[in-house]
């Protein structure tokens, strides 16, 4: 199915040195070592063959995934190590070429939205980036070639909710990288998490497409016999070096004239990891064996000249966003329990809030003063804390968000928007929904029917400045746990600043930014002012409370105080989409 040759991969010098973890530095200064960094591969040099099907083992910290994302050129999970040497592509310096235009990448993880089917996710990458006349085409070649046909129209599903199997999920993963036509295919631990049939099946597929004439690398953990017989070559890491790389059958035989034959009835790959694990005191001594015993040394390569490369169709920011859009809806309307979630609980509030405060605002004297500023905080606090938390669909989907960076399926412009003009809206036609039914009934002004309207716009900025808030800091920090902890905190901030708890008069100087900053100052303040505007101060009496712009300390204008809003939900929403773009930047190849 692949339009490719294939392309030949080699490396040379490739060394990698990294920081010892806490354990390691203890066990060295103990011994009296030095603590600099430890090399975790030495010296590697290795090639790979157009059209073949390679599998990288080793035990676990040999180095399989660095020496994978060092061939495919995944330079952010290198970070923290110190890594040299340089890759060839059909004899061509990596850097001289567009490497990122014929090689795929599948990810460990199976980050796909949960709520489309098999061949929505496909169509979804495919209309992206390929033209229109042969997309369709494509995306049938891709679910015909990966076996897919029995699942298409089924949900992907996640933990909770069952779809598709586990091994459907990574042949899903596989195709959204195989609609480009890679030459060259690298996977990280596909089969991890799959029972031994699906990963047999797998593996059995990896080889297929090798056979098409894609170049198939992979890195697995613990292979049983049956996977093993179905690896073409092999590449061993163990104690930093290269200790075999060559025909999966011949290792074997490499080992058993070493001296280390495979007991009989035994795995094959568990032997080798065996062999390659620090198990016993004579390993380094075997290690010295096996890296004497094989020359990975690679000498003169040559030229050839790399065909077919692709080039992905540049959808416009239109296109991009109408079918993010799309998805969005989708998504949306299928997660059923969230609607429900959402319609029920801003239901039962309405019902508990006019319980509560039914035409409570509704007389003219001091005491009325403050039910209505009471419930205008309370409105504007709910709020607020109910759309910090509406980013979490930021969450939910980062790490979709950074495997389709990687593969540059659409821009974050278009992503940022797609949240802000597809998902925004319905949480905002709820609450404007609930803002009406308490606004009415607790007895708020109207005296003027304009209030209502201005009262609900004060609301709707609130919202958006508080998601743009929540969702600066679920992009920003790479925790999603303490995103979420770090999220009510500065609302409270927010809280403590805005003028309710400490007076303005008494806010340290230091601390003033924080005032400014706080967008229920501005909220606060507007929202009172509004209420308070049509207030016939003669039916009140005398008390401090009767004239409330004054005793609320009130000195902007209603106008500004919107304005000062409004740009704050700017600039807050600016914050956040340029926390977007650098984490695009970060995984965009
Ligand atoms: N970005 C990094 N910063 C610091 N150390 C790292 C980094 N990436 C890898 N290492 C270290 O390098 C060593 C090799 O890691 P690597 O993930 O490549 O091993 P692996 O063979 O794939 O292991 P596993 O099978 O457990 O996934 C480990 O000791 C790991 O802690």
């Amino acid at each position: 199915m692949s339009n490719h040759t294939g392309v030949e991969i080699a490396w040379k010098n490739f060394e990698v040195k990294g920081p010892l973890t806490k354990t390691e530095k203890k066990k060295r200064k103990m011994s009296g070592l030095p603590i600099d960094d430890k090399t975790i591969i030495r010296n590697a040099n290795g090639i790979i063959s157009a059209g073949t099907f390679t599998a990288i083992l080793g035990p676990s910290g040999s180095g399989k995934t660095t020496l994978l994302n060092f061939l495919a050129n995944r330079i952010y999970y290198l970070k923290g190590l110190k890594v040299s040497g340089e890759v060839y592509i059909n004899g061509h310096s990596r850097s001289d070429i567009d490497f990122n235009s014929i090689a795929g990448y599948v990810m460990q993880d199976d980050v796909i939205m949960e709520t489309m089917t098999v061949e929505e996710v496909l169509t979804f990458t495919a209309k992206l980036r390929l033209p229109k006349e042969t997309w369709k085409e494509k995306v049938d070649k891709v679910i015909n070639s990966l076996e897919l046909h029995n699942c298409k129209h089924s949900r992907v599903g996640g933990v909770l909710k069952k779809g598709i199997s586990g091994g459907e999920k990574k042949r899903v993963s596989i195709g959204i990288e195989m609609l480009i036509d890679p030459a060259i295919l690298f996977l990280d631990e596909p089969t991890t998490g799959l029972d031994s049939y699906n990963s047999e099946n797998l593996v059995k597929n990896m080889r297929n497409l090798s056979k098409t004439g894609i170049t198939v690398i992979c890195t697995i953990h613990q292979p049983n016999s049956f996977i093993y017989a179905n690896f073409e070559n092999v590449l061993l890491l163990g104690g930093g070096n290269t200790a075999f790389h060559g025909d999966a059958q011949q290792a074997i035989l490499h080992f058993n004239n070493l001296g280390y034959p495979c007991p009989k009835f035994s795995n094959p790959a568990e032997h080798l990891l065996a062999l390659l694990s620090p198990i016993d005191d004579t390993f380094n001594e075997r290690m010295e064996a096996f890296r004497k015993s094989f020359n990975s040394e690679v000498t003169e390569l040559e030229e050839k000249e790399i065909s077919h490369i692709f080039k992905a169709k540049e959808s416009t920011v239109w296109e991009e966003l109408w079918m993010l859009g799309q998805r969005i809806i989708k998504n949306f309307v299928r997660n059923r329990m969230i609607l429900l979630f959402k319609i029920i609980g801003n239901t039962v509030f309405i019902l508990l809030t006019l319980m509560a405060f039914f035409d409570i605002c509704s007389g003219t004297n001091a005491t009325s003063v403050m039910n209505r500023a009471g419930v205008i905080f309370f409105i504007l606090v709910f709020l607020s804390f109910m759309a910090v938390n509406a980013s979490g669909a930021y969450a939910d989907e980062k790490a979709m968000f950074i495997r389709e960076q990687a593969s540059k399926t659409y821009k974050p412009v278009s992503y940022f928007f797609s949240k802000l003009f597809f998902e925004a809206p319905f949480d905002l036609t709820i609450r404007v929904i609930v803002i009406f039914c308490i606004y009415l009934g607790v007895g708020l002004s109207l005296a003027n029917p304009e209030q209502i309207f201005i009262f609900v716009g004060i609301v709707i900025l609130v919202e958006l400045c508080a998601r743009g808030w929540g969702t600066f800091l679920v992009i920003s920090i790479p925790d999603l746990q303490a995103a979420s902890a770090a999220a009510p905190f500065l609302m409270i901030i927010q809280l403590l600043f805005a003028g309710f708890f400490i007076n303005y008069d008494n806010i340290p100087v230091y601390l003033i930014w924080l005032e400014y900053m706080s967008m229920f100052k501005y909220s606060w303040s507007a929202a009172l002012e509004n209420e308070f505007n049509t207030w016939d101060q003669a039916k009140c009496g005398q008390a401090v409370l009767c004239d409330p712009i004054d005793y609320f300390s009130i000195i902007i204008s209603l106008g500004i105080n919107i304005v000062i809003l409004a740009c704050l939900v700017v600039a807050i929403n600016f914050l956040a989409f340029l926390a977007l773009l650098n984490l695009s930047r970060k995984f965009r190849l």
